[in-house]
């Protein structure tokens, strides 16, 4: 009995020390995932002058060679992994989540624009990132709140509308894209900002994500790149201190609003003004360095919160409506469906009703799977070296995740190219039979917002409004493409991926 037992015990520690060792050794085995070769320097100047769009086929063309996972090796130490597979991404970003969830450093031109003054998508993983976070989802775009912006939201859909039915055909892009800033900015700074001080906002944000491309070659050796280039450094310093002078004012209004509140609240009397905007949330954000945000930081966070949802979702929202032109029986289907939950008589569809229209609901997310904005999500990093689909991923390094080729997956998606609502639907017409889950949790089949713990903080307002605008431009007016001008769906790449040619049409009113 005594033999057997240490037998048996001994065949159990060498199964164990045989399964610790072959760990360690396939870890320390791990190869760095496949690609082309690199030169040190050379490789630098071919890669910083490539865009996205220029790397998309080039990627794609990789992946066919080597697989779902490749690398590029810059001349330098830190190679860019890119990963096209739905199924890697869901390991990587939902199971192995926490270790996939860092930013890679910040160089450059970004260090001015983002880490020394904070952003939420450029933080590093951690306390700090855990309350911008936290504090963007849980407390600002917590629903009641998001509520409490439905008169905004009303006030920028009447002037959408008017400023449309003044034009003749209409190239709609811009007025989605000032609806969509302005909604934003009533969100940022409260609902007293003013029409002209809208457009100054405008005017500073517009440039930034064209500045931060224009500059991009200030981001190689950026030491040097101080010296060599200038003038580049300085136009960008200008520019970044002429944001802050717009953006401040808006900011220390509320820090005084908040001051005065407080004290008529200490002496008992009722302040009467309980919209709170993202910039009073900020002011009040007690960070885990037992400190407030300055100043600096207040204006980056305000910045990242109008642009990082003015160009997705305008950009979304221009491609849902090209769709619609060009395909008028999803048209005629979205009309119909709201004129049978909502009535004839009724004038703006509202934001309660969205609930009950599920073709709505399908069009919009066939919108942001054939064209998602980001065609890629933002580069991640790993908390620590590690390995995915036994490759290394290394601690310095990036790590992207290939969104428009999961979206458009053969093997989930049939016919993956054309723009069929009705594939979301449950239950109907061969759709999935189920609900969707944009959010990816349980098995990733597209992922517009990112997956995990860096998706999208504001997917489901970016969700929102675009079902908001979308059945509202449909109920309002019949959209027709311009006589002999085919919608032409071709795309570049302009801080998102855009209309190569914008949508123009022609708008009938529709009689109530
Ligand atoms: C259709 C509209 C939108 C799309 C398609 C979109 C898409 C994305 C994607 C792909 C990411 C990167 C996820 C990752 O790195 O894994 C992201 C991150 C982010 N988005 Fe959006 N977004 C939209 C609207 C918005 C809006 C309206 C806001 C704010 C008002 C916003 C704020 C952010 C922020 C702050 C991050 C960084 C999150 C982090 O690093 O933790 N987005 N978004």
């Amino acid at each position: 009995m005594e033999f057997w037992f240490v037998i048996i015990l001994s065949i159990c520690l060498a199964a164990l020390l045989k399964l610790i060792l072959g760990l360690s050794s396939s870890r320390r085995k791990l190869k760095l995932p496949p690609g082309p070769l690199s030169l040190p320097f050379i490789s630098d100047l071919f890669w910083v002058r490539k865009s996205f769009a220029d790397l998309e086929p080039i990627l794609r063309s990789l992946h066919a060679k080597y697989g779902p996972v490749v690398a590029l090796r810059r001349g330098g130490s830190r190679p860019a992994v890119f990963v096209s597979s739905r199924l890697l991404a869901h390991q990587a970003l939902v199971q192995d989540g926490a270790t996939f969830a860092d930013r890679p450093p910040t160089v450059g031109v970004e260090t001015i624009s983002t880490s020394r003054h904070r952003k939420i998508n450029s933080t590093p993983y951690g306390p700090m990132w855990q309350v911008l976070r936290r504090n963007l989802t849980a407390e600002f775009l917590h629903p009641v709140r998001v509520r409490s912006y439905s008169p905004a939201r009303k006030w920028v859909l009447k002037k959408l509308l008017d400023s449309l039915r003044r034009d003749e055909p209409v190239q709609p892009v811009g007025h989605f894209r000032c609806t969509i800033f302005s909604i934003l900015v009533h969100m940022c700074f409260g609902d007293r900002i003013d029409e002209q001080q809208i457009k100054e906002v405008e005017e500073v944000q517009r440039v930034m994500p064209l500045i931060l491309g224009r500059f991009e070659i200030l981001n190689l050796w950026p030491s040097l790149g101080k010296v060599l280039f200038r003038r580049q450094w300085k136009e960008f310093n200008r520019l970044s201190q002429k944001q802050k002078k717009v953006l401040l004012p808006l900011i220390r209004v509320h820090a005084i609003a908040s001051r005065t509140k407080k004290r008529k609240e200490e002496q008992g009397k009722d302040y009467g003004d309980n919209v709170v905007c993202y910039a009073d949330t900020l002011l009040n954000l007690e960070l885990p360095e037992k400190r407030k945000l300055n100043e600096d930081e207040m204006v980056s966070l305000c910045s990242e919160f109008l642009n990082g949802g003015t160009g997705s979702t305008s950009t979304a929202l221009q491609w849902i409506m090209a769709n619609i032109v060009k395909y008028p029986a999803v048209q005629e289907t979205l009309y119909s469906e709201i004129r049978a939950m909502i009535g004839p008589k009724v004038v703006t569809v509202d934001e309660d009703d969205l609930q009950r229209l599920p073709y709505l609901k399908a069009v919009v997310l066939e919108g942001l799977r054939r064209h998602p904005p980001a065609h890629h999500v933002l580069p991640h990093a790993v908390t620590e070296d590690t390995e995915l689909d036994g490759f290394l991923i290394p601690r310095k390094g990036t790590v992207n995740f290939m969104v428009a080729e999961m979206g458009w997956d053969p093997e989930v998606w049939e016919d993956p190219m054309a723009f069929r609502p009705d594939r979301f639907l449950v239950n109907r017409h061969g759709g999935g039979g189920m609900e969707f889950d944009i959010t990816g949790a349980k098995e990733i089949k597209m992922m517009p917002f990112g997956a995990g713990l860096r998706m999208c903080p504001a997917y489901t307002l970016a969700l929102l409004h675009l079902e908001y605008f979308v059945a509202n431009l449909v109920w309002a007016f019949e959209w027709k493409a311009v006589d002999g001008d085919e919608v032409d769906l071709s795309e570049k790449e302009e801080h998102t991926f855009v209309m190569k040619n914008p949508l123009q049409a022609i708008l009938t009113p529709r009689l109530k």
